[in-house]
């Protein structure tokens, strides 16, 4: 059930985002990434997507959790979610329009700001625990006619590093059950 991935690239205080030129969130700024190939893990994935949308490589990624979504009470999708940082003297200009749309760095506070219209609906209530919470967690939301009406983090462990550490820890918790991983 957990098809898709996406991934902060921080820079200090700002984070490189995409303006989707396509579904979802299309005309949004969202974090980088895209869907998982047959049979490719999720931290693979990841590193494929960050290269083939940013071209960047010099980065340190932590996995940070999911995000999943549910109508109606039953999940019915996720995205495997990482931080990527990169030193803050970093050099990447923008705006640079790709294939996926227009990447920009945005500042962290500016994207935390629930004013701000124009951002995924699920990315202002989740950035700061992405970036200054250790632990993983299963950052669930739940839409009713395409809005998003909830948004609760479910920790699901104090850290996870590998495949193997994310496919125990959902085990442990039953997420497993859950949300196919
Ligand atoms: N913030 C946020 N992002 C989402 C949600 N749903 C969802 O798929 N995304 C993300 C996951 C991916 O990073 C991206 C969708 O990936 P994509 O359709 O562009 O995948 P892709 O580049 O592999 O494209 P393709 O295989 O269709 O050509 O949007 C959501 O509800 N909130």
């Amino acid at each position: 059930m957990i098809k898709y991935n996406i991934c902060f690239v921080r820079r200090g205080d700002e984070i490189l985002l995409l303006n989707r030129k396509c579904p979802p969130w299309m005309g949004c700024w969202n974090g980088v990434g895209g869907k998982l190939e047959t049979n490719e893990a999720p931290r693979a994935s990841m590193i494929r997507e960050l290269e083939e949308e940013t071209h960047i490589q010099e980065y340190s990624l932590s996995f940070k959790g999911v995000v999943t979504w549910s109508v109606n009470g039953g999940i019915t999708g996720g995205m495997y979610l990482y931080l990527a940082e990169v030193p803050e003297v970093y050099v990447y200009e923008t705006p640079v329009a790709t294939d996926e749309g227009i990447l920009d760095w945005k500042p962290v506070a500016w994207i935390i700001d629930k004013a701000n219209a124009g951002i995924a609906a699920n990315i202002p209530g989740s950035l700061e625990l992405i970036l200054h919470d250790p632990n993983c967690y299963d950052h669930r939301c739940t839409y009713e006619n395409g809005k998003l009406i909830e948004q609760t983090p479910l920790q699901i462990s104090s850290s996870i590093e590998t495949d193997e550490e994310l496919r125990k820890a959902f085990f442990i918790n039953n997420l497993g059950n859950e949300v196919t991983i």
